[in-house]
């Protein structure tokens, strides 16, 4: 049994993503601040809605309960779940940004198995980077029980606590930073009169592309960089006028802002 707590933007796109990758709806159940909310997720889905927080680990028992909500309600969320996880031994991970395995050991019971995980939106379509670290009392059989949730909906590492930071940045992130470059583009190609719709399946086509052809090629980025331009053409001449305008110096710049703010939240 797996549970989630909270249905918003990640905690639906990781239930979603599991479902997708073929678990027993009946095994997956969900739980909102707004017990209709839950419901409305369970409906369109198939999940099983929980009304409390509480009911939802009583069901989920010895599973895994993912709590996805945002980090400022993380706190009193496993304080209401504490009795019934430590009963049950409920495997704990949380997604929250900037919250560390200590900090969210303080609200439950000592041994309590808890993983703090960072995965990204694109669980949804099965297709999430997703970094795991484990405290000490996850046994070997837990770990592969959470990893085998996350490899369901993408690719996974397991990573040390002090990369988590960076980790967030460059994957739980930078989707939207791609969907700004994306959006970006799509803005360039309807100036020179490319229909929207068109423009954005173009755009996010070759940004795909790119990525799969960076993880499949033993180049570095720089070096696939220069299979594409050639001397005095059209590429360089825009990637030319990119560095000019700070491309490279703008997005060091965005991922270190969301490195500090992550930082921040601990
Ligand atoms: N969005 C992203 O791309 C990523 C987010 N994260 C992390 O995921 C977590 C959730 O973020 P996100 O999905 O964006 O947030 P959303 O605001 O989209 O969703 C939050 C969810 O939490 C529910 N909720 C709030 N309080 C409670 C409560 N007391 N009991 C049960 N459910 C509750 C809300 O219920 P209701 O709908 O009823 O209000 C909602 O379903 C955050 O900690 C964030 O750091 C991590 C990686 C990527
Ligand atoms: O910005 C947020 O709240 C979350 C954390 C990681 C990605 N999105």
């Amino acid at each position: 049994m797996i549970g989630f707590i909270g249905t918003g933007h990640m905690g639906g796109a990781l239930a979603r993503g599991v479902l997708a990758a073929g678990a027993d709806p009946a095994s997956v159940v969900v739980s909102a601040k707004d017990a209709q909310a839950a419901r409305d997720f369970a409906e369109e889905t198939g999940a099983r809605p929980a009304t409390s927080n509480t009911e939802l680990v009583t069901a989920v028992g010895d599973g895994i309960v993912v709590v996805a909500v945002k980090p400022y309600a993380v706190a009193d969320v496993l304080e209401e779940i504490n009795d019934v996880a430590r009963e049950s031994g409920t495997v704990i991970v949380s997604i929250a940004a900037g919250l560390e395995l200590a900090t969210l050991a303080r609200h439950l019971a000592p041994g309590q198995p808890l993983v703090r995980a960072m995965p990204n939106v694109a669980a949804s379509v099965r297709a999430s980077m997703t970094a795991l670290c484990f405290s000490n009392s996850v046994t070997p059989a837990q770990q592969d029980a959470v990893r085998e949730v996350f490899a369901a909906v993408g690719a996974h590492i397991t990573l040390e606590e002090k990369h988590f930071s960076v980790f967030s940045a460059l994957a739980g992130c930078s989707p939207a930073f791609t969907f700004t470059y994306i959006d970006a583009l799509k803005r360039a190609a309807v100036a020179d009169g490319l229909p929207a719709a068109q423009a954005v399946r173009i755009a996010a086509q070759a940004v795909e592309g790119a990525a799969r052809l960076v993880l499949a090629s033993e180049l570095s980025p720089a070096d696939l960089a220069d299979t594409v331009q050639s001397p005095g053409g059209t590429t360089v001449a825009g990637v030319v006028e990119l560095e000019r305008a700070g491309f490279g110096a703008a997005v060091v710049r965005g991922v270190q802002a969301s490195i500090d703010k992550d930082r921040n939240l601990s």
